[in-house]
């Protein structure tokens, strides 16, 4: 479903280059759970922002469902990312001012197609806490309305950085679990990058980043539960 061909990203910071992803090709296939893993600084967060358009690679082809976007204008990226992707971030990044029911509206009222707000909120199992606001609900609590907030654009694709990185061990499985169960139930493909190596057991695929380039690629015939997984 989408493709990174020969992906390069340069960063100049001042007269020095910094080459954070060097020629990255990928393949991320309809439906699947991917888990990139690597070490701080090895251009994960670089990757996932050129995969969901949030950033543009300095060389290189992004192919999403057979359309290249490598180049499209401001505009055109923007509707590309608010109807097709959703983003989950270490933080939550929630709107502090508005409820959790509200976070999620907002998102909705902005595409074309949203699936229902309760609905989502159900199935991220926040039924009962929709009229609370971010302050008033634990880290979990906060990132699975971030993940009903994703969910409700019915992007077929979801990106989530570090998404158990400011999480304990039990919230962050929890939150796997509701990620997961998305995944197999409704299709969406996932890409969750961490530096968390237990995290790859749950992954279909498990994508290897090193210095930005693929270091190797291995697919996980039987992926692990995330209530088996510890870190
Ligand atoms: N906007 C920027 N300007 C300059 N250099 C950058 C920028 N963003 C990232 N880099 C550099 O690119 C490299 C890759 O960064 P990136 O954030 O993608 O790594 P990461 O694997 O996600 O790391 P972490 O796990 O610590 O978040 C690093 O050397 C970083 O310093």
């Amino acid at each position: 479903m989408l493709r990174l061909e020969d992906v390069w990203k340069v960063y100049q910071m001042g007269k020095v280059e910094v080459s954070a992803l060097r020629g990255i090709n990928l393949e991320i296939e309809r439906g699947e759970f991917m888990v990139v893993l690597g070490p701080s600084g090895c251009g994960k967060t670089t990757m996932l922002n050129i995969i969901g358009g949030i950033d543009r690679p300095t060389r290189g082809r992004v192919i999403f469902d057979g359309k290249d976007i490598t180049n499209y204008n401001e505009d055109r990226l923007t509707m590309h990312r608010r109807n097709n992707v959703g983003f989950i971030f270490q933080f939550f990044n929630l709107i502090p001012t508005l409820t959790a029911r509200e976070n999620v509206e907002i998102a909705a009222d902005l595409v074309e197609s949203p699936r229902d707000v309760d609905e989502v909120l159900k199935m991220v199992g926040l039924a009962d806490r929709a009229e609370h606001f971010p302050a008033e609900l634990s880290g979990g609590e906060q990132q699975r309305v971030a993940i009903a907030r994703a969910l409700v654009k019915n992007p077929p694709i979801i990106l989530a950085d570090e998404p158990t990185g400011s999480l304990d061990f039990e919230t962050g499985k929890a939150v796997l679990k509701v990620m997961r169960e998305i995944n197999r139930k409704e299709g969406i493909t996932f890409v969750l990058v961490t530096h968390n190596s237990a995290i790859a057991a749950i992954a279909d695929r498990v994508v290897y980043l090193r210095d930005g380039k693929v270091e190797r690629v291995e697919r996980n015939l039987h992926p692990a539960d995330p209530d088996e997984i510890q870190w």
